[in-house]
């Protein structure tokens, strides 16, 4: 019998770290083999189960990502812009299948990702859900039925130790109420309005964000036109539904040849 496929994950200790590796332990299709944390982090050589407060599981927390890829088909990552950019080009030295969850990249931190999927199979998507993937579909099928009569403007909620905005769903679903109005969102956008703005200009995609408390993330996409709006509405009431679907990212991307992928390659939505 052959062993399942070994993942390490990276930011082990965060929010999504940590339910990333409840996921691979309850999965019967996956292993975990890696459990990465920046250096001087308390639990470096600790076992994660243990760091977690649960039972050991064999698997000790280190800082030498290479070395922990080495042993591994795949990476999860949920870390920082910075940290994913240098994993990027460790996980396509060591081979593995890199699945990068972090948002707030820069076009640069894109580029350099671009550069190592040359050789390195990546799965990047801002959000791992089925459901807000699903709803980035839908976004796209309604900026495309509706024209600019309908404003459009995302507003998005999320816990107050996010330390990124507009969110990375937001970004992904103003992409696809561009797309789907066949403009190019970096002209339309409308970003952290304040003060004497002017009128709304047609056309634009407009992004509010809102931080507090533990809201795990709320998506909502407004088309208001006059006597009539809709909204598309992701609740996210749990981070195991991102957790899933990054696990699901690392199996589908096994043997898949190099270059770049998002969910909806992975979800069959494209
Ligand atoms: N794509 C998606 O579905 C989702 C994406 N995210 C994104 O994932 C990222 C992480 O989110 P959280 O888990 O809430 O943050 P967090 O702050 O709880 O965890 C990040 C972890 O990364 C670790 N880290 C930072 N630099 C590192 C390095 N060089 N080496 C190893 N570990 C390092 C930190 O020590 C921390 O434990 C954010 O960018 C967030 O927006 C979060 C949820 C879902
Ligand atoms: O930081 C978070 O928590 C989340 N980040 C992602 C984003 O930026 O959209 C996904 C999810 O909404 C949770």
């Amino acid at each position: 019998m052959t062993d399942s496929p070994g993942i390490v994950v990276t930011g082990a200790s965060g929010r999504m770290g940590q339910m990333l590796i409840r996921t691979i332990q309850d999965s019967s299709k996956a292993r975990l083999v890696g459990a990465v944390e920046r250096e001087g982090h308390a639990w470096i050589g600790q076992d994660i189960g243990a760091a977690m407060g649960g039972p050991e599981t064999g698997v000790t927390v280190t800082d030498d990502p290479l070395e922990a890829f080495a042993s591994a088909q795949a990476v999860i990552d949920f870390t920082s812009p910075a940290a994913t950019v240098a994993f990027a080009g460790l996980a396509a030295q060591a081979r593995a299948v890199h699945v990068i969850g972090t948002t707030g990249m820069t076009d640069e931190d894109l580029a350099r990702i671009h550069v190592a999927a040359r050789h390195a199979t990546i799965i990047r998507a801002g959000n791992m859900s089925l459901g807000v993937n699903l709803l980035v579909q839908l976004t796209k099928q309604v900026a495309a039925a509706l024209d600019e009569d309908y404003d459009i403007e995302i507003i998005e909620a999320h816990h107050n130790q996010k330390v990124d905005a507009p969110s990375g769903t937001a970004l992904m679903l103003g992409e696809a109420a561009a797309d789907g109005r066949g403009v190019d969102l970096g002209a339309v956008s409308d970003r952290g309005r304040d003060g004497i703005t002017g009128k709304r200009e047609r056309g634009h995609i407009g992004f509010t964000a809102i931080r507090g408390g533990d809201i795990v993330g709320e998506h909502d996409v407004l088309f208001a036109a006059a006597g009539e709006r809709i909204t598309l509405r992701h609740v996210a009431s749990d981070r195991a539904v991102f957790a899933r679907g990054a696990l699901k990212a690392a199996l589908w991307g096994l043997g898949r040849k190099p270059g770049e992928y998002d969910m909806l390659d992975v979800l069959g939505l494209k």
